[in-house]
């Protein structure tokens, strides 16, 4: 689904990745950890094609990124819901509209009938919500809200990048709880996290790999975490 074949990447300073392979088989669930600065953000901003490789080969869905034009980057961006560290909303727009964001950006704005979008924010805990704006949000409905915008395109992969980095337990929970649920439904799945405890916890829901990056390299972690 996604194949990272001898990539490289730097910014332009010194090289972050180096000669980095990995393949997320579809359905799988992985986390990718590592300390901060590692380069976490920096492989799911590659696998969406945000960024793309300074040597090496990635290809998603079968596809060379590099091959691909504007129109065709944009078809295999809507496979993959993102779900952003810092959630990125526009203030000034509802819940609703903020989640409904891909849908109108794709010109599907029919589509984005308000019955949908409250069974979608129903399921994140936050059918109730829908006219507040993000501002009124708490850190953990934010992410929740971050959670429901990234698959209301309904991706095949869902890349979170640090879902859980500023709520409580319960909340991170929570969480891992809708996103093992969306890997159940045949979603790939990929987690940058800091937090060993939330890898032990999805370890008794899902069969999740953890890849590990370290000295600009990428591995698959023992099962000692
Ligand atoms: N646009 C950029 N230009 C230059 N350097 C960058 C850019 N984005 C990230 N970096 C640098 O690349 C390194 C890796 O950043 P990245 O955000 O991928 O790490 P991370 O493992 O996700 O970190 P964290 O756990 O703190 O979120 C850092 O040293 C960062 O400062």
């Amino acid at each position: 689904m996604i194949e990272l074949e001898n990539l490289s990447y730097t910014y332009g300073g010194g090289e972050l990745l180096s000669d980095v392979s990995l393949r997320l088989q579809p359905g799988s669930f992985h986390f990718l950890t590592g300390p901060s600065g590692a380069g976490k953000t920096t492989i799911l901003k590659l696998c969406y094609g945000a960024l793309l490789p300074t040597t090496g080969r990635l290809s998603v869905f079968k596809q060379d990124i590099a091959r691909l034009d504007r129109d065709q980057l944009a078809l295999m961006r809507r496979r993959i819901g993102v779900v952003h560290q810092d959630c990125q909303f526009l203030d000034h727009m509802t819940l609703a509209e903020n989640v409904a964001l891909p849908l109108t950006v794709s010109g599907q704005i029919d589509t984005a009938q308000r019955e949908d979008l409250s069974e979608l924010l129903s399921w994140v805990g936050l059918g109730t919500r829908l006219d507040s704006h993000p501002p009124e949000l708490s850190g953990g409905e934010r992410q929740r809200a971050a959670l429901a915008r990234a698959v209301i395109l309904s991706p095949d992969v869902v890349l979170a990048d640090e879902p859980t980095g500023n709520v409580d337990w319960e909340m991170s929970q929570r969480l891992l709880r809708l996103l093992v649920e969306l890997n159940k439904m045949g979603k790939t799945v990929l987690i940058a996290t800091h937090d060993m405890s939330l890898i032990r916890a999805a370890k008794s829901q899902v069969q999740a790999r953890v890849l590990r990056i370290s000295q600009r390299q990428v591995q698959l972690a023992g099962a000692d975490l």
